[in-house]
């Protein structure tokens, strides 16, 4: 099979999006690793698929791996891409689309400028929606211990897909990579779970890396920014309107609070279309 596909990116965590609208395509899990490694296949952090709504009241369905075929719930950055992918694709004149994903529904909207807002649906901080098999916590803060490392405070949040923030005093590669895959796959979190390192700088702005589940370090996590922001807002640290400096750029997310959803903004970016022997 020839399969037809575009290379997108939002700021960096980059995806091969593909028309399943058109077309009835199916993947099994081998062909998605063939597809997402970067020597041999396309090479990208996440695998997007169009596909039709499964309820009348939505526009489409869609659906996320990632580069070693796991399925995710949702994807902050590769929604924003699903978006500007859709129109482009004459698939939908709306500029306010709905969507079903794996966890929930999410609303994207396409600003004048062409950057894209989602409305990401309302967070969850219980421990059992990640899961988390909560440990010992103190003011909203859960110790994590991490074999041969120490221990870590981490804030769990589910917006869809698990998320552990921790809270740095200065972000650096060492911790990244170190305690990154140790809290992804701590026995603690019996799906595995995508790891964000939050530096507040001010009320109104952090640095943020993610180490994301199954991928490793990507260069910006749309569901981890806002997992991390709602954090900070939930602990105080935060007001609730915050931009997050990424390795890739710039997110701006707002959240009013308990019960409310998480709006996430920022830009979506094709690369080039391609087809695959598959
Ligand atoms: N990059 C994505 C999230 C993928 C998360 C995935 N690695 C998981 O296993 O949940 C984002 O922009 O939100």
């Amino acid at each position: 099979m020839l399969l037809k596909f575009s290379k997108m990116h939002g700021l960096g965590n980059d995806f091969a999006v593909v028309d399943a609208v058109s077309r009835k395509v199916y993947f099994n899990k081998e062909q998605i690793e063939f597809l997402g490694d970067r020597n041999r296949g396309i090479g990208f952090d996440q695998l997007l698929i169009v596909e039709p709504p499964t309820s009348p009241d939505m526009d489409f369905r869609y659906r996320i791996y990632n580069s070693n075929g796991s399925e995710v719930e949702h994807c902050g950055n590769g929604a924003r891409c699903f978006a500007k992918f859709v129109i482009e694709k004459d698939l939908t004149n709306k500029s306010v689309i709905n969507v079903e994903t794996k966890q929930g529904q999410i609303q994207l909207h396409v600003q004048d400028d062409g950057e894209v807002t989602v409305d990401m649906g309302a967070p969850s901080f219980a421990p059992a929606d990640l899961p988390f098999d909560a440990t010992e916590k103190q003011d909203d803060l859960y110790t994590l211990n991490l074999e041969g490392y120490g221990s870590v405070e981490l804030t769990p949040v589910s917006v869809g897909n698990p998320h552990a923030v921790i809270r740095v005093d200065r972000l650096t590669d060492e911790i990244v990579s170190t305690v990154g895959p140790l809290v992804e796959s701590h026995s603690a979190f019996p799906a595995n779970v995508n790891v964000g390192f939050m530096e507040v700088m001010s009320r109104d702005e952090v640095n943020l890396r993610v180490y994301e589940r199954d991928v490793g370090e990507t260069q910006a996590c749309g569901t981890g920014t806002c997992a991390a922001i709602v954090a900070g807002i939930r602990q105080g640290w935060l007001n609730s309107k915050v931009t997050a400096h990424l390795l890739g750029g710039d997110l701006r997310i707002e959240w009013q609070g308990e019960g409310s959803p998480i709006m996430m903004t920022g830009p979506a970016t094709k690369v080039f279309e391609g087809q695959i022997y598959l």
